[in-house]
């Protein structure tokens, strides 16, 4: 896949839904209850970290679930990238992106969403064809409202917002027309998932799922 085709498709699975939960499982057994109670609230799109040491597991048991498409996150490189696509795994976020990533994600016919902080990171992803990508880590780099003002010379790019942000704040992002969706860990707090409280999950990936956009 080229990086257009990358980021087309990249933008049709931002467009399911306002909110991709950015996961990180710590235990095997939570992973597939995880993706049933977020789907069921609406959440389809899920992106599991590649921060712990039973995430390619996870998102093998995950991908089984009716309705959930797996991404990776944390993918910082080529070894990675395959792994996580053996596992299952159809997309894969970086916080940033090196020439490494980009030929890996063409190689393995992954769609990659790549970070950018800068106006430069974001022109030179556009440059290469990635007209979708992450803006991370976004409430320290001046949230929505510097996403706004990039919108205002390179409006071509359309972004997915992480990094703390929170469902008080996503509304702000949400209703800019360079987003997407945003990503947040919020759906899927580790207490509720050490809790088994699946149901609480369900209910904040409801309300994600209704965030106006
Ligand atoms: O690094 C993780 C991502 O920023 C998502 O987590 P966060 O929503 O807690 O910032
Ligand atoms: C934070 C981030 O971008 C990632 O884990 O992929």
């Amino acid at each position: 896949m080229t990086p257009t085709e990358q980021s087309d498709r990249a933008l049709k699975l931002c467009q399911l839904a306002p909110v991709i939960p950015v996961l990180v499982i710590h235990d095997l057994a939570h992973a597939r209850p995880l993706a049933e109670a977020l789907v069921a609230g609406g959440l389809p799109v899920l992106e599991v970290t590649l921060r712990t040491s039973c995430a390619l597991e996870a998102i093998a048991q995950m991908a089984q679930v009716d309705g959930a498409i797996l991404g990776a996150g944390t993918v910082l490189t080529p070894a990675q990238m395959e792994a996580a696509r053996a596992a299952g795994a159809v997309f894969a976020v970086s916080p940033g992106s090196t020439p490494a990533l980009t030929d890996a994600a063409r190689a393995n016919d992954m769609a990659l969403l790549p970070g950018a902080q800068t106006c430069s990171e974001v022109m030179a992803l556009l440059e290469l064809g990635y007209t979708v990508q992450k803006f991370f880590p976004a409430e320290s780099i001046g949230g929505a409202g510097a996403l706004k003002s990039i919108g205002g010379p390179l409006p071509q790019v359309t972004f997915c917002p992480t990094g703390s942000i929170t469902p008080a704040l996503a509304p702000d992002y949400l209703k800019l027309p360079n987003v997407a969706c945003v990503g947040g860990s919020w759906v899927a707090p580790k207490s509720m998932m050490d809790a088994g409280d699946w149901a609480g999950i369900t209910a904040l990936a409801r309300d994600a799922a209704s965030l106006p956009r």
